[in-house]
Formats: C-alpha cells, sequence, structure tokens
C-alpha cells in the first residue's frame, strides 16, 4: 500500500480547504481530533457492532466504506500537521472483536493527542487499519474509496459547501 501518495493528495486537498475558509497559519489540530472521533463514532454506528440490544442488521459494506475513508483522511491529516508519516508495515491480524477495536482506536487517538509522537501515531494507524480488515475492507478497497473521497471533498469546497 502506497500510504505516501495518500499523505501528499491529503496535504494538497488539506491546503486547499484552509486557503478556502481563510485558515492559512491557523492550528486547527483540536478541530481534526475532535472530527476523527466523530468519524469513528459514525462507523460504528453504521456497523452497529456495540449493539447488543438490537436486531437491525448493519449498513452495506459501501456505507462503511465511505465512513472508514473519512476517518483515514482525518488520521492522515492529523499525521500532517505534526509534520509525522506513516509507511506501510507487515500488519497483523487483530484477535480483537470489532467494538475491542474501536476502543482501542479511540484510546491510541486519546494518547496521539496527548503526545503526538511518530510511535504513538504508528500505534494509532496500525489499530486503525486492523479495524478496516476486521470489517472486510481489503487496502485496495481504502485505497480505492479514498481517491473517490478525495475527489468529492474538492468538488464539495467548489461548491460552496
Ligand atoms: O481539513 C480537512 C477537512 C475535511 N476533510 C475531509 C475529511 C472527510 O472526508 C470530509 C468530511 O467528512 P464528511 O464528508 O462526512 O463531512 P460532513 O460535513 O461531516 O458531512 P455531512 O454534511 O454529510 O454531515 O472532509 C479533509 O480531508 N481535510
Amino acid at each position: 500500500m502506497d500510504w505516501s501518495r495518500l499523505f501528499t493528495m491529503q496535504k494538497n486537498l488539506d491546503s486547499y480547504i484552509e486557503s478556502n475558509h481563510n485558515l492559512e497559519g491557523k492550528n486547527i489540530f483540536q478541530e481534526k481530533y475532535l472530527a476523527l472521533l466523530v468519524e469513528l463514532g459514525e462507523l460504528a454506528n453504521e456497523t452497529r457492532c456495540f449493539k447488543f440490544w438490537s436486531n437491525k442488521p448493519r449498513s452495506n459494506e459501501e456505507v462503511i466504506l465511505e465512513e472508514y475513508v473519512d476517518g483515514i483522511h482525518f488520521i492522515l491529516s492529523l499525521g500532517i500537521e505534526k509534520g509525522l508519516i506513516f509507511h506501510s508495515e507487515v500488519q497483523v491480524l487483530s484477535s480483537k472483536s470489532e467494538t475491542e477495536q474501536f476502543n482501542e482506536v479511540f484510546d491510541l487517538c486519546v494518547m496521539f493527542k496527548n503526545q503526538p509522537s511518530q510511535e504513538n501515531y504508528n500505534r494509532l494507524f496500525i489499530s486503525y487499519i486492523q479495524l478496516g480488515k476486521l470489517l472486510g475492507l481489503s487496502e485496495e478497497d481504502l485505497q480505492n474509496a479514498y481517491l473517490k473521497k478525495n475527489e468529492i471533498n474538492y468538488e464539495r469546497q467548489n461548491q460552496g459547501y
């Protein structure tokens, strides 16, 4: 997986959004952090993995993938804010349940916010990829869905979203 290509695309998109909203030079780490937590919550909601009280089925894979790539955008963007990058590594499959994996990602978000080191960034990134795998998303799915949403994000900016 060529994450460096996605980092470059994210950097360009972030700059475009910032200039469109007159945010150049402003520190928007806190906003992006909260945005990531919200996206994670939205993703968890679509999987319904924690809804032990309900029998309603989860959303289809396309919806889950769309929510998942919004999270990828903000994880890339938070790394860029801190001058960090993630390089592909051999991934270990998680033995956790989906719910446990979501909770691990939330924990690692908090750790990264409080101590934005390269090590904590790698741990967050790997945990999020593991979550994707648990949800049945391949790295190819992720890359293609990212490219699609990246383009939509430009279109939305151009439409005064
Ligand atoms: O600096 C930024 C700000 C936003 N985004 C992207 C990430 C994500 O892909 C999208 C925001 O999520 P979404 O499309 O769900 O936006 P929303 O405003 O929450 O959507 P809705 O109006 O449907 O609730 O914008 C970035 O990449 N960089």
